[in-house]
């Protein structure tokens, strides 16, 4: 609660106010049941001559009155405590962003935004609910639990001893419930529905490949099986193990009345003041209907902190991934060429390193093309130069300066990322290319749109580059969006450029564009380029091969060619591939030119 507070900076003492006045507004809803008892009081002195009673009115105007300033006050703490509670969100959202911007790009590898956005969104507003309703509601009850037992042994002790025993009951059962077994119970509870949760999320984004493979719903068997599972922990809790405790403790408390009675009767012949002894005892009869209320607001506290200690728990953990270490004196980047120095590199949680003791250096304006089998540490390689991680061993040097020594912006200023997977954003095609320039001007922007072979793009959108994209506008292929993204790097005009090239759109007339635009991005440019296709090497100053982690070979097209390892081999295969390609194509249309092919 404490950790939580915190959140709330200097609204902070508004909970602690907003908690004390829901503690009185709790104090004074008992002051319309003093009044019954005072109004059954005097009826009773007077009884039958019911017009002799004095004051009755008055007592009814003190119990609205109370009744009205209980409500009111309420209204006052749920303010104070809404107030501290939304900035305790929003602190805890503003600050859980702020550190997601510190942390390296390759943590959103590792976590993927679904999951952070429900921390950073549902796991505030969780806590939210906690300190602006259930904080208070607790404080009103246990002044409640307080005030009751104070007025409880204000009026007749041994009646209030009477109304105390089910209390205390309910309070065993509910201990029951919370501690041992019943805790054990909650988390494999709360477990199977984080499962039941991380499946579904599963299963929705799979609904494409069940259909295309016509899979049932039970194909999904781990969705299935996890609903199976959370149904089982909830009808073991809810069905099993709380039935018991729960049955008692309700039907204890609901009739509470019963455990009056005997005890009324025992006494009730030994009173001397018997009217008085009648109306306490009307007065632990009608009061005791609160009592239930109490503790069903105790239960909900308990439920409630549970889910926001899980919910702080998800949140620390963002606020505790290590940030990318920024130099106290940064050294300035000085040129556009590239050197890996024995680096290593090993992902978390994994024992075998991704990259082993790599080295290899790209001058100023030349293009490096890594290439290899699947798994050999080109992503890897690529994502350790603009600082998505950092070497586990050895350095990276960009301008002749350790990465880690620079200033991170100055880095990202120097370096373009065109990533596989582009994404475009809701918004123009403008605003798209523009995002990596913001001051750019729109000549600027069209100019980086015809460089990267945009124009095609361009002429078939209903408004040109001012057409927006994506979600209820226009769409574009994945050349195409691999094209833009080019675009978006020419124009952020990076001394370096890394680029993984995307193997799934190469059709013949994407492809020759997709050159073009790559030719255009390495002028004046020193290029990292991840190769998947062995064609777009070719021209490369320098290609280096990695396998399984390690510097297999390095030289130029015609180099490794000669060497007659790996690479060679590679090359060979990838002819081949290509003469089937020509060879097929001539067979299904042996009209079409050899040049088309
Ligand atoms: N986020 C990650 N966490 C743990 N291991 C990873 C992660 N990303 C990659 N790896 C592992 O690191 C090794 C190198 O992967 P990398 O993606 O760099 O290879 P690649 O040569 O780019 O492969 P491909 O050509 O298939 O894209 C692989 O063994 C891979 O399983």
């Amino acid at each position: 609660m404490a950790q939580l507070l915190d959140f709330a900076g200097g609204r902070k003492p508004l909970t602690y106010v907003g908690l004390a006045i829901s503690a009185i507004s709790q104090l004074l809803g008992f002051v319309p049941y003093v009044c019954i008892w005072l109004v059954a009081r005097d009826l009773i002195e007077v009884a039958p001559n019911w017009q002799a009673a004095q004051g009755i009115a008055a007592y009814g105007w003190w119990a609205i009155g109370g009744a009205i300033a209980s409500i009111a006050a309420y209204f006052l703490a749920l303010m104070c405590t809404h107030l501290a509670a939304f900035r305790a969100a929003s602190n805890m959202r503003k600050q859980t962003t702020e550190h997601l911007m510190r942390l390296p790009l390759g943590y959103f590898d590792a976590h993927a935004t679904g999951e952070l956005r429900r921390v950073i969104d549902g796991c505030a507003a969780s806590t939210e609910s906690l300190l602006a309703h259930v904080l208070p509601d607790a404080a009103g009850s246990i002044a409640m639990v307080v005030g009751m037992l104070a007025l409880l042994f204000a009026f007749d002790w041994r009646l209030g001893l009477a109304c105390l025993v089910p209390v205390v009951i309910s309070i065993c059962c509910l201990m029951t419930m919370m501690s041992g077994k019943g805790m054990e119970f909650m988390k494999s509870y709360m477990g199977a529905l984080v499962r039941m949760n991380e499946t579904g999320t599963e299963y929705v984004r799979g609904i494409p490949v069940v259909k295309v493979f016509q899979q049932t719903v039970y194909s999904f068997k781990a969705f299935h099986d996890a609903i199976a599972d959370y149904a089982r922990m909830a009808q073991d809790y809810a069905g099993t193990f709380c039935r018991k405790p729960q049955v008692f403790q309700l039907s204890v408390l609901n009739g509470l009345v019963v455990f009056l009675l005997p005890v009324a009767f025992i006494l009730a012949p030994g009173e001397a003041d018997f009217p008085r002894f009648v109306a306490d005892f009307a007065f632990y009869a009608i009061f005791s209907a609160v009592i239930p209320t109490a503790m069903a607001k105790l239960m909900f506290m308990s439920e409630a902190s549970q889910m926001a200690g899980d919910s702080l728990g998800r949140v620390r953990a963002i606020l505790e991934a290590k940030p990318l270490e920024t130099p106290a004196n940064p050294q300035p980047i000085e040129g556009g060429d590239v050197r890996f120095e024995y680096v290593s590199f090993a992902y978390e949680g994994t024992e075998t390193n991704a990259l082993d003791d790599v080295s290899f250096e790209v001058p100023a304006v030349t293009t490096l093309a890594l290439v290899g089998p699947s798994g050999g540490g080109k992503s890897t390689c690529a994502s350790l130069v603009p600082r998505f991680w950092d070497a586990t061993a050895g350095r990276v040097l960009v301008g002749g300066v350790d990465v880690r020594d620079a200033d991170p912006h100055e880095l990202m200023d120097k370096i373009a990322f065109v990533f596989q997977t582009n994404r475009l954003f809701s918004g123009t095609l403008e605003e798209n290319v523009r995002a990596a320039k913001p001051d750019a001007t729109r000549e600027q922007v069209l100019a980086a749109l015809r460089a990267a072979q945009c124009d095609d793009i361009v002429a078939k959108l209903p408004q040109g580059v001012d057409t927006r994209l994506g979600a209820g506008g226009a769409y574009l292929s994945g050349g195409e969006v691999q094209r833009v993204a080019l675009a978006r790097a020419i124009l952020k005009a990076a001394p370096i450029v890394v680029l993984d090239e995307a193997t799934a759109f190469a059709d013949p007339e994407n492809e020759a564009l997709i050159q073009r635009a790559f030719a255009k991005l390495a002028e004046n440019r020193t290029l990292i380029m991840i190769a998947h296709r062995l064609s777009t090497v070719v021209g490369a100053d320098q290609i280096v091969v990695l396998d399984q982690g390690r510097v297999a070979e390095r030289g130029t097209h015609a180099e490794l060619v000669e060497a007659g390892g790996l690479y060679a081999s590679m090359w060979a295969d990838y002819e081949q591939a290509a003469s089937w390609k020509i060879a097929g194509a001539q067979t299904e249309a042996p009209a079409m030119k050899g040049g088309e092919a």
